[in-house]
């Protein structure tokens, strides 16, 4: 690299085959398969307990890969490909409103004539759709007019959270990101989560979890996303459970607050047997826990130790004497005075020796970590300021909230496993 931090793409390239090779040689090692083109591949590139090298390694191949890309077009196409990404959303969303995924059977495969039936859609149109996803890694093309899937596209048939992640974020996400500009010429200097540019997209005048809670099939659908996206290796209930020293709490009580269906609780449990979990969340929401908790194959053990309760974290906490408070992806959806309210309300009942876990994204400055894993944490910067006027924070911002809410409240800890684009923020009150 000369001093300018300017790369050639044969600079790349031999870092890229470093990191291959440093990956590669990792997952030979431990028994796991190597990503393929194979339909079977697995889903996850690294297995779950990957040392932070190998994870970084993935990620500067993604980094290389995106250098590759942008310095084998050059600057000239960067237009042309990013009509790429517009069309690979517009397809995506087409292919799921018309239930594509699932009308492609997982063995063999189909032609497109009897697919357009099947769909009631046209032919022609399944055709352009299919084929501009197929150049995106969605399905291929067995021989020829017979569809078949790929690994990614198979995902979307056999995991219905991901089909939700889809859904959600192409019918709702992208759409946000489109009216941003809008949001801003129709509300120039409020800054109210009513004003935002999912209120254009979804032609609401609601404010998010309220629209959420009003509209059923948004609702079931924004589940699914949520537990299709903690499934993702970047925010992997992993991280929670080995990201913290959970066994130094021994025989404790943890109150999940905003911890929906209790996904989270219930992966904790499983690994520490001496926690017990009380999942709180909106009632609308919290109504779908014991439902989510029996359709576990462990669901008779979990069962006594992961209970819910209806509560609205703005309101007093009626759990006083629990030994860690836990908010996850949660405080980000707020603004700094609703984090105050919300905090607020457990310093009061803090019992001594309990604490405050908050895991979150705490963004970094720009440039310090792989501009693959930087890119998904700006991605969750945009969509929040796009649905609730509230940028993500650095750690300076967090700190703000805290000093405001009670000068006791410090930071004990702030913490980021390998591979997580979230960090676990630990808060204690101090005489
Ligand atoms: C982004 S989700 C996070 C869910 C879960 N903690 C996780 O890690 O997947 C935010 C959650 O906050 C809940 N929520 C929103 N407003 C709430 C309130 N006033 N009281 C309690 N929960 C609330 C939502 O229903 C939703 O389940």
């Amino acid at each position: 690299m000369d001093p300018s931090g300017s790369l050639t793409l044969d600079q790349v390239t031999q870092s890229l085959i470093n990191d291959v090779n440093i990956l590669t040689d990792y997952l030979v090692s431990a028994g796991h398969p190597l990503p393929s083109t194979d339909r079977d591949t697995p889903i996850f590139t690294l297995p779950d307990d990957a040392p932070s090298s190998a994870h970084l390694a993935r990620y500067r191949i993604l980094d290389q890969a995106q250098s590759l890309l942008q310095l084998a077009a050059g600057p000239s196409e960067y237009l042309s490909y990013l009509q790429t990404d517009y069309q690979d959303i517009g397809c995506l969303r087409w292919l799921c409103q018309y239930g594509i995924f699932s009308l492609v059977p997982l063995q063999g495969a189909i032609g497109y004539a009897d697919l357009a039936a099947q769909a009631k859609v046209s032919e022609v149109k399944l055709k352009s759709v299919v084929r501009m996803a197929i150049t995106n890694g969605l399905f291929v093309e067995e021989s020829p007019n017979n569809l078949a899937h790929s690994a990614r596209s198979a995902l979307l048939q056999t995991n219905p959270s991901f089909h939700d992640w889809a859904s959600f974020s192409m019918d709702a996400g992208a759409l946000c990101a489109f009216f941003m500009v809008d949001a801003d010429r129709k509300w120039p200097d409020l800054v109210d989560t009513c004003h935002t540019a999912f209120n254009i997209a979804c032609s609401t005048d609601l404010p998010f979890f309220k629209y959420i809670g009003e509209n059923s099939e948004r609702h079931r659908q924004f589940s699914g996303f949520m537990r299709a996206m903690t499934s993702g290796q970047d925010v992997h209930l992993n991280h929670l459970v080995n990201g913290w020293n959970w066994d130094k709490l021994g025989q404790a009580l943890v109150v999940d607050l905003g911890g929906s269906t209790g996904h989270a609780s219930i992966a904790l449990a499983r690994k520490f047997p001496d926690l017990t979990f009380i999942v709180e969340d909106l009632p609308e929401v919290i109504a779908g826990g014991p439902k989510y908790l029996a359709s576990q194959e462990d669901a008779q053990s979990l069962r006594t130790r992961v209970s819910y309760k209806a509560h609205s974290f703005f309101d007093p906490q009626p759990v006083q004497d629990a030994d860690v408070y836990f908010f996850r992806m949660v405080m980000h959806n707020w603004s700094d005075d609703d984090s105050v309210r919300i905090l607020t309300h457990l310093v009061k009942i803090l019992k001594p020796g309990a604490c405050i876990l908050i895991m979150d994204v705490v963004l970094p400055d720009p440039g310090t970590m792989p501009a693959s894993k930087e890119r998904l944490l700006r991605v969750r910067d945009l969509n929040m300021l796009q649905v609730f006027n509230n940028p993500e924070r650095h750690i300076e911002g967090w700190k703000a909230i805290f000093s405001r809410v009670d000068k006791r409240l410090v930071v004990k800890e702030v913490g980021q496993s390998a591979g997580s684009v979230l960090s676990i923020i630990e808060l204690s009150l101090e005489d």
